[in-house]
């Protein structure tokens, strides 16, 4: 089985996500995506506001309904920061024979070598590395990775949060049932509609 892997903060997730897991799904032929929101980002740690069960619930909002896609609270059910090593470490325990993608933003790439145990993070998985029509080619990497080409959409979680607090309509730029739950919990300082 080829197994994704899609961690982050998800504080919330957005329609960038989704386009962005859907086109790698399909160009790494995987036949199953978890989607893993962090407890304590190792390197944000504090700044990611938002409880990580609420965080877990958006995730499971925003996937509903895409049967190639699954919502896994292992991080949360962790102690301490959330290193992506201990994630692949149990997701190599629980699926022995799987193949392992790493997901991961063009973004990320500069910052992995500072992540805990690069090196067996490389070893457990290998790193799809997502990059957007129109993005400039990455700049020569040193690491062993594959690209993955997805059709560009320019959302950000900062973006949705500025317009939350700004009481911008969320509309469009998040699934609804997320956009829904921004409402009802009145996230991100605003009152977003
Ligand atoms: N619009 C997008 N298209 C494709 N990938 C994205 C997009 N936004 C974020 N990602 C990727 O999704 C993963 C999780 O990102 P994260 O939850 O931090 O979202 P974010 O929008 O980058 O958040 P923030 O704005 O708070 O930094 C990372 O690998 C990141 O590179
Ligand atoms: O393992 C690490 O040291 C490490 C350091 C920084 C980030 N990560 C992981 O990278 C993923 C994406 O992070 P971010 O910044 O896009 O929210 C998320 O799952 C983080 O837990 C992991």
């Amino acid at each position: 089985m080829r197994l994704g892997v899609y961690g982050g903060s998800f504080d919330p997730p957005h329609l960038g996500h989704l386009v962005a897991a859907s086109d790698a799904c399909e160009a790494l032929g995987l036949s199953r995506l978890l989607w893993i929101p962090s407890a304590v980002h190792p390197l944000k740690g504090d700044r990611v506001r938002t409880a990580p069960q609420l965080r877990l619930e958006m995730v499971r909002a925003a996937i509903a309904g895409d049967e190639r896609f699954q919502a896994d609270d292992l991080e949360l059910r962790r102690a301490g920061p959330s290193y992506t090593v201990d994630t692949l470490r149990e997701l190599r325990a629980r699926h022995p024979d799987a193949e392992l993608f790493l997901l991961a933003g063009a973004d990320l790439l500069h910052e992995l070598p500072r992540w805990r145990e690069p090196d067996e993070v490389m070893r457990l998985a290998t790193l799809a590395v997502v990059s957007r029509e129109g993005d400039a080619l990455a700049p020569e990497s040193p690491l062993p990775a594959v690209a993955v080409r997805v059709a560009r959409v320019d959302v950000s979680s900062t973006e949705v949060r500025r317009r939350a607090a700004a009481g911008q309509t969320l509309r469009y730029l998040v699934p609804e049932p997320v956009r829904a739950l921004i409402e009802r919990h009145g996230l991100y300082g605003g009152r977003s509609r």
